[in-house]
């Protein structure tokens, strides 16, 4: 079955700890937290200390995507606040396989993430080492974009990489997902859709991510 993953970057940040718990009761198979450092994207979000605070109202695996520089620098702290996993960018890491390990090392399932525009070939020698590839269909920083579709070709060959030599890697999708993206993505062979404002945005997120997980199937 498809799994959600929402991105609470679009959540009330006023009422973190409720939107958590109603998506967590609507049916999410992730939380996805989105960590920007002003740097690598244009925005700012949040740190470990937000990661610590929210590791008590769920039991879901928390999935923190972190867009910033040098992240090797941050690792440590996320997996001591409860990252279950951990995505780094491919344009950030010029020691991906360090990285990737320094992740594993903690514990924490390590996951690497490419910009659309950024080549498949970055991942083909990483790919047997890490738990997860995150796609991304939007360019990274901010919520409520539009999917860009030239990614799922990507998604496609890099699949091949996959059922050849690196099987249990799991694959995900951020990025203007919704009921209408969804389904190209699944087709494609991804596993995990992240949605932030298809979910957040509406105020029955029961129904939200029922509609996403039905379009994808
Ligand atoms: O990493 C992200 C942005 O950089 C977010 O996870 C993503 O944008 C989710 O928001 P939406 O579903 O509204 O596009
Ligand atoms: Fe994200």
């Amino acid at each position: 079955m498809t799994k959600i993953a929402p991105s609470i970057l679009s959540a009330d940040f006023a009422q973190l700890k409720k939107e958590i718990m109603e998506v967590d009761r609507a049916g999410a198979d992730y939380i996805h937290v989105d960590v920007m450092d002003g740097h690598f994207v244009p925005n700012i979000t949040i740190g470990p200390v937000v990661v610590k605070a929210i590791r008590p109202i769920t039991t879901l695996p928390l999935d923190v995507h972190l867009m910033i520089e040098e992240p090797d620098h941050y690792i440590e702290a996320f997996a001591e606040a409860g990252a279950d996993i951990i995505t780094v960018h491919v344009e950030t890491c010029p020691h991906l396989h360090r990285t990737i390990h320094a992740i594993k090392e903690k514990g924490v399932k390590a996951g690497v993430v490419i910009n659309p525009a950024t080549p498949k070939e970055l991942l083909y020698p990483i790919l047997p080492d890490v738990d997860l590839v995150l796609f991304m269909t939007v360019n990274p920083g901010f919520g409520g974009q539009k999917f860009i579709t030239n990614v799922i070709e990507k998604i496609k060959q890099v699949d091949e990489w996959r059922r050849a030599f690196a099987p249990h890697v799991l694959f995900e999708v951020d990025g203007g997902i919704n009921e209408k993206t969804a389904k190209q993505c699944i087709d494609a062979g991804v596993d995990i859709l992240v949605a932030g404002s298809a979910i957040f945005n509406q105020t029955d997120r029961k129904q939200a991510i029922e509609t996403i997980r039905k379009a994808a199937e």
